[in-house]
């Protein structure tokens, strides 16, 4: 008999798992399950020369705009219909399946700041594993700063849960914050776990099982939220993408108000219809807010007004003076004698003299002031 496969193992750990009861008794060997799973998990999406559906050639295209708009979804949901109207950049779409066969770039401008929209060939069930070209179409999901997940109005649920697996699969974590937890590597001591909330989720059990898995027998845990056991090996295999979505649910025109209602029940979803081009202002206004961008407006010193036609843009974990000059010129920095800032960032209406350090608020107007 040969080898058993990667995936033949996580069937049977996922079984066992399935029937294992969770209490103090099965804790430790829980945990050690959890780790095995994860690692056979990575194992199988590691590219190897033996398959896997290649490369991916084809698949990136070249980066523009502030952030990027990844679509994923089935065949036909209406995908390139969406990129085209939002763009303008026909993207082919037709009545058959597959009709998308690699990523199409577009742009789109959303309150001044350019959008990178990358339509998609349509995923199926078992994409993560090489189905298809389902592999390179997640991994350029995986670079992208936000996702639609575009779903078919007419069986919405079922659809959402298979594409979700095959994302979580790929180790892309949706509308979900990294877990606060670092666990530092040490010579001796053994696992010191320390949390700042109570652990309702996890046990030190369960802890030390994943870590055994991962050989680390000494190491300091600390802990700063509630996690479970999957999201804990997370942060030991490390590698997780953590990423906004949106479930645009199209076509619309084909069901009843009635329907219609109980879609609005779905988390992080907006129900569209691009063939009647209905409810695209608030996919749009969603967008923007899952984007979470930052627009600074640039007032020249001694100009009465500043251009509000051409923010810089940033990223709200990146918003600091100092990554504003960046994005102007790598040396603006290096001559900064103070910024001046109006907006909601400081306390003054008149303004206020800031530095490089001070973070930025979106709508904010600045003027640097040189050496
Ligand atoms: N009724 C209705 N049909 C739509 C809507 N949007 C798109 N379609 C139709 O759905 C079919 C598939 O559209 P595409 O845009 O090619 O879908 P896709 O998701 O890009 O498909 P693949 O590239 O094959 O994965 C086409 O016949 C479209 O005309 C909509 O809002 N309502
Ligand atoms: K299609
Ligand atoms: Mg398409």
């Amino acid at each position: 008999m040969g080898k058993e496969t990667a995936v033949e193992q996580i069937k049977k750990i996922e079984e066992e798992l399935a029937h294992t009861q969770k209490n103090k008794a099965t804790s430790y060997h829980l945990g050690q399950l959890k780790a095995k799973l994860a690692k056979l998990k990575r194992e199988l999406l590691t590219p190897t020369s033996s398959g896997g559906g290649g490369p991916g050639i084809g698949f990136d295209v070249a980066r523009s705009g502030v952030a990027s708009v990844g679509f994923i979804g089935f065949p036909s949901v209406g995908k390139s219909s969406l990129m085209s109207g939002l763009t303008g950049t026909e993207s082919v779409a037709a009545a058959y399946e597959f009709t998308t066969l690699t990523t199409v770039p577009g742009t789109l401008t959303v309150h001044g700041a350019p959008i990178q929209i990358l339509d998609l060939p349509g995923i199926i069930e078992g994409a993560k594993d090489g189905k298809g070209r389902g592999r390179q179409v997640i991994a350029v999901a995986r670079t992208c700063n936000l996702i639609f997940i575009v779903l078919d109005v007419l069986k919405p649920l079922a659809d959402k849960a298979v594409i979700e697996a095959e994302l979580e699969g790929f180790g892309i974590r949706l509308n979900k914050t990294p877990p606060n937890i670092t666990i530092k590597k040490k010579e001796k001591g053994g696992i010191a776990i320390t949390n700042t909330v109570p652990l309702t989720k996890i046990t030190a059990d369960e802890i030390k099982a994943v870590l055994s898995e991962y050989r680390m027998a000494n190491a300091d845990v600390h802990i700063r939220c509630d996690p479970t056991v999957d999201e804990f090996v997370d942060v030991v295999e490390g590698n997780r993408v953590y990423i906004p979505a949106i479930m645009v649910l199209n076509k619309i025109d084909a069901i009843s108000i009635e329907e219609l209602d109980l879609l609005y029940r779905i988390p992080n979803s907006v129900p569209i219809s691009v063939k009647e081009w209905l409810n695209i202002d608030e996919l749009l206004e969603t967008m923007w807010e899952k984007l979470s961008l930052v627009r600074v407006y640039t007032k020249p010193r001694g100009a009465k007004a500043p251009d509000y036609t051409a923010p810089v843009v940033l990223k709200k974990d990146k918003c600091t003076v100092e990554d504003f000059c960046n994005a102007i010129h790598k040396d603006i920095s290096k001559q900064l004698k103070h910024a001046m800032v109006w907006g909601t960032s400081v306390k003054h209406s008149r303004g206020q003299k800031v530095g490089l350090s001070h973070v930025l608020a979106d709508e904010d107007v600045v003027t640097l002031v040189k050496n």
